[in-house]
């Protein structure tokens, strides 16, 4: 017995032993472990854009997360030396089967001659700690990490287009203080647009409407898109115009917008320097309007961006964003006399609100 006891007590000796050596290590590893991370970093340097499955108190799916697991799943599928292991999520009828690495590998990948690297992870609730690994449990989040270097950031931030944010207005046409007759005339438009898709396809129109909403600050611009949203249930894209490199990418923007859409130009006369250039020449003939850029694009003031009149034209009669149809293009001006006419005409903007 006594030799028992003596070498459980050698045992556990040893244990303690373990643990406090253990205990002290531990602190050292991680701190090795950071600087080793540091050193990584300052050797080969990356910049990470993570896109979550879920936006925080959004219930709907990120749909930049949909589109980047479509993407992935397709040059996945596309490539010999796919992943190891591969998962395989099947949708339904109306959906693409999805093919997913299962261990989180990276995905490598080349956008314009930039090598970039994706891989999925997964994020804990509530703690500080980030994981790269295959499965979300019900206590994580997953996201999309996509990593390159940081030199390339101005590329990478140029081609990325939408944000989705949580509309979540109680603005509504009953609280809106307007004629009334005026507003049972919108909403009559309103609901006649929505439920115009038979109208649109056998006259062979386009099923888009614009609407010109002018008037001083704080008049109810704003808010009158909102009541729009919610009385049609449509999303809202914020085409901030000022933010758009070139036509390209005005046209890359559109066609990812769905149906049943507001596309919004705020401040239209301020946003770029397309509006009203033909009134430098010849002030009332609006026939040569669309004519009036020379196709090339204008530097703006604000530097960057080189939309033309006749990109932007495009646009709005909906030759670059009509697919789908289901689209209201909505703009919005304090100084309606401002505006180039050929950008306001009747049959582009089809109602004028002041
Ligand atoms: N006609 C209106 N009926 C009800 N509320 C209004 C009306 N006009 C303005 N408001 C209220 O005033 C505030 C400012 O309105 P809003 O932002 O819609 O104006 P705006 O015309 O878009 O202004 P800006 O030109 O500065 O963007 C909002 O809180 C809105 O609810």
């Amino acid at each position: 017995m006594e030799g028992l006891f003596g070498d459980v007590g050698v045992l556990g000796a040893k244990l303690t032993g373990i643990l406090v050596v253990w205990g002290l290590i531990t602190p050292w590893a991680e701190k090795l472990w950071e600087w080793l991370c540091k050193l990584r970093d300052l050797v080969f340097p990356k910049m990470y854009i993570e896109i979550d499955e879920f936006r925080s108190g959004l219930k709907k799916r990120n749909k930049a997360y949909s589109a980047i697991e479509s993407y992935l799943s397709s040059i996945t599928a596309a490539r010999k030396n796919v992943p190891s292991t591969l998962k395989v999520d099947w949708f339904g009828k109306k959906r693409p089967m999805l093919f997913k690495s299962a261990n989180a590998e990276v995905i490598k990948d080349e956008f314009e001659g930039v090598k970039v690297e994706w891989q999925l992870g997964t994020r804990s609730i509530g703690k500080k700690m980030i994981f790269l690994k295959s499965a979300a449990s019900g206590d994580e989040k997953r996201y999309y990490a996509l990593s390159f270097h940081p030199k390339h950031w101005d590329l990478v931030k140029d081609n990325v287009y939408w944000d989705f944010a949580r509309l979540d207005h109680p603005a509504n046409f009953n609280s809106f203080a307007m004629d009334s007759e005026k507003k049972m005339g919108i909403i009559k438009d309103l609901i006649a647009f929505k439920n115009g898709k038979e109208y649109y396809s056998r006259t062979g129109k386009t099923w888009k409407r614009g609407y010109l909403l002018y008037g001083p600050p704080g008049t109810g611009k704003s808010s009158m898109i909102l009541a729009m949203a919610n009385l049609l249930d449509y999303d809202i894209y914020d085409l901030e115009l000022t933010t758009v490199k070139d036509n390209a990418m005005l046209k890359s923007l559109l066609i990812e917008i769905p149906r049943r859409a507001i596309i919004v130009v705020e401040d239209i006369d301020s946003s770029l320097e397309i509006t009203g250039k033909r009134k430098t020449g010849n002030e009332d003939d609006e026939a040569n309007s669309d004519d009036e850029d020379d196709g090339e694009g204008k530097q703006t003031s604000r530097g960057k961006s080189t939309v033309t009149l006749s990109g932007f034209l495009n646009f709005v009669d909906g030759i670059w964003s009509a697919s789908g149809g289901e689209k209201i293009i909505v703009f919005t001006t304090n100084h309606v006399n401002k505006l180039d006419p050929a950008l306001i005409r009747k049959g582009r903007m089809d109602m004028h609100i002041e």
